[in-house]
């Protein structure tokens, strides 16, 4: 049967100044999770928001009664050093902590922000670090990163290093309102054939345009920022998403 539909708006495109409301509303509109993107200016070209706002956010949502469950707040860690912030997003409501590979190979393995340490964190230990903080562990890929970097970190056989989910972005990561890059699905297809069970989330240009080439390629959880944010019915858009996932993959949260 394969893992369920996931709709995970990107509250990126949400109005900022009503963020608390944007957050229920959209899970009112029958969302799953909200997507959560964590920018830092180094890792991409772009600013967001840290901990504090998620803290501020997490009572407006229910949290998930189930691993991966309605509510589950999916934060995307667009930042260099991934591990220094486990601890702060946890205690902020995070439930999914997705880091990028890429930045995983360059973070250090301190754990006090405050500390420097010239030691590297491999994504294999970062994995087993998010899991050891009570999170489910995400891990993400540019477009310029090969998916066969992925093989040997999903058949590990020590559990607690295996992610929860694989994230494939299909824009170059930063910004909302970006043009899908269909060239990206060829690693969501690989990543399904091999790994039928697999959560695989795509983010970037996903609306009702490009739902059904993502969903064909076997991606079972959906990003959308602009598409659910812009429209006059999220509601309708979050529908659409979710009846192009279900009609590969039968079964819903
Ligand atoms: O991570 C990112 C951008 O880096 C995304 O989550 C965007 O927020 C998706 O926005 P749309 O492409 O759906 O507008």
């Amino acid at each position: 049967m394969g893992p369920p539909a996931v709709i995970a708006p990107s509250i990126l495109s949400a109005d900022f100044a009503k963020l608390g409301a944007a957050c229920s509303d959209t899970i009112d509109n029958n969302a799953d999770w909200l997507h959560i993107d964590i920018m830092d200016g180094h890792f991409v070209p772009n600013m967001t928001f840290g901990a504090p706002v998620v803290t501020k956010i997490r009572p407006h949502v229910q949290r998930p009664s189930m691993a991966r469950g309605k509510g589950t707040f999916d934060c995307h860690m667009m930042i260099a050093e991934p591990k220094k912030w486990v601890k702060d997003f946890q205690k902020a409501g995070c439930d999914l902590y997705c880091f990028h590979y890429e930045a995983a190979l360059t973070s250090t393995a301190a754990e006090d922000p405050a500390e420097s340490s010239e030691a590297k964190t491999s994504p294999k230990e970062m994995i087993k670090y998010v899991h050891e903080n009570r999170m489910l562990a995400g891990i993400a890929i540019k477009p310029e990163t090969p998916v066969d970097v992925l093989w040997e970190i999903l058949e590990n056989p020590e559990k607690e290093e295996v992610p929860d989910m694989v994230l494939v972005m299909t824009v170059h990561p930063g910004f909302g309102g970006q043009k899908f890059m269909a060239s990206e699905l060829p690693k969501v297809k690989a990543l399904r054939e091999r790994y039928p069970d697999l959560y695989i989330e795509v983010d970037g240009g996903l609306s009702e345009a490009t739902i059904e080439q993502a969903a064909e390629a076997g991606a079972n959880v959906i990003v959308a920022g602009s598409a659910v944010f812009g429209a006059k019915d999220p509601a309708g858009v979050i529908k659409v998403l979710r009846e192009s996932v279900e009609k590969r993959r039968p079964s819903s949260l």
